[in-house]
């Protein structure tokens, strides 16, 4: 199938959605994204391990697949103007199908705590940018009241359209696998995305199209673990500002596809992360925000505790590109990109350790 043939989630699945009935789709061609097969975690674990690399949505994050179906309710329910609060990708996604259904779209964001290139992203699709002195928890507060009391549509998490479009990334993978894998690894943070897996995963079970459900691992960061440690997080804290969320709105539905699945919730520090971001990028080719490197550092931590999942099949999701933050990737390099020399064949090749 070529990229052209793709309809977006919605065309897909809509029969399998539950959106109402006629609903109009606002689409960038979402979804369809590659599940590619890492070859260095699998010879380290002896399961096949595959990456479901949701970077490659048109705005670069899995959010789009919640964002089209989100978008095209509240359009077709008549709205003007939507809202969320955001880490960063939601808010670029939002502002994106904003753009493309003819809405208004406006953000609240923790002041500061953006990645550029996600402000760059919601700024020049003409998102009205909000800064908030505080954290995620209390942008989406602040979303939510200006949901109520204000005429405009709240799309973050929240707003069960978002799971209905986020759920197909299970549908996806089974469709490519040709079953559920034993286990999905992937980060946490509003806990929407675990939620809709699950809620995918069963239902594809439901249909006879596949005949298990994967084990779910969520990863939080260890400054921002509240579901790890059970309690809301009142400042959370990570170099992983995707997932800097200390109090999710999903937390029943993600804490029951914990418990459903036999999963876990498990902390990782913040150096382990960025050093999962790297291994990805060099070993895999595939260049993924910190978030979304979380699924990889954890099953790592796994291996090394000693685990074994010898033959088992595994999907992380790699939930962001890395485009998105190049700031935080390149903190480490310092004089590794800093290698300057004259125009000289010979000058490049020491330089290169070439001679
Ligand atoms: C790149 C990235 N990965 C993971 C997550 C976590 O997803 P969720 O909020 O659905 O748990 C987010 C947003 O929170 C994100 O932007
Ligand atoms: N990481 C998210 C946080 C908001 O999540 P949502 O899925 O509830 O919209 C972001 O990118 O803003």
């Amino acid at each position: 199938m070529t990229a052209q043939q793709w309809r977006g989630v919605i065309e897909e699945y809509r029969e399998l959605l539950d959106i109402p009935e006629g609903t109009p789709a606002v689409t960038l061609r979402e979804g369809g994204t590659p599940l590619v097969d890492s070859g260095w975690l699998s010879g380290l674990t002896g399961a096949n391990v595959w990456l479901k690399v949701e970077g490659n949505n048109p705005t670069g994050s899995f959010k789009d697949r919640g964002m089209t179906t989100a978008l095209s309710v509240a359009v077709h329910e008549g709205a003007k103007a939507v809202v969320c609060a955001s880490t960063g990708n939601t808010s670029a996604s939002m502002a994106a199908y904003a753009a493309k259904a003819g809405v208004k779209p406006l953000v609240l964001v923790p002041e500061g705590k953006i990645a550029a290139g996600k402000m760059a992203q919601a700024i020049m699709h003409g998102g009205q940018v909000i800064m908030v002195r505080g954290n995620f928890d209390d942008c989406l507060r602040m979303a939510r009241e200006l949901s109520e009391k204000y005429p405009v549509a709240l799309v973050n998490s929240v707003n069960p359209y978002r799971l209905q479009g986020q759920k197909t990334a299970s549908f996806e993978l089974v469709d490519f696998l040709g079953d559920a894998p034993d286990y999905h690894f992937l980060p946490v943070g509003n806990a929407g995305n675990i939620s809709a897996y699950w809620m995918g995963y069963t239902e594809y079970e439901k249909l006879g199209r596949s005949t298990k459900r994967p084990v779910m691992r969520g990863f939080q960061a260890a400054g921002s673990a509240p579901l790890v440690n059970g309690a809301p997080v009142e400042n959370p804290e990570t170099k992983a500002t995707a997932i800097r969320i200390g109090n999710p709105a999903s937390w029943d539905l993600a804490m029951n596809a914990k418990n459903e699945s036999g999963g876990s919730f498990k902390a990782i520090e913040d150096e382990d992360i960025l050093a999962a971001q790297r291994l990805l990028a060099t070993k895999d080719g595939v260049f993924v925000e910190p978030a979304s490197a979380i699924g990889v550092a954890g099953l790592l931590q796994a291996v090394e505790a000693g685990e074994d999942f010898t033959g088992k099949t595994i999907v992380i999701t790699v939930t962001g590109h890395g485009l998105k933050d190049t700031a935080t990737a390149l903190e480490g390099f310092g004089p590794l990109v800093d290698v300057v020399v004259d125009a000289d064949v010979d000058a490049a090749a020491a330089a290169a350790g070439l001679v």
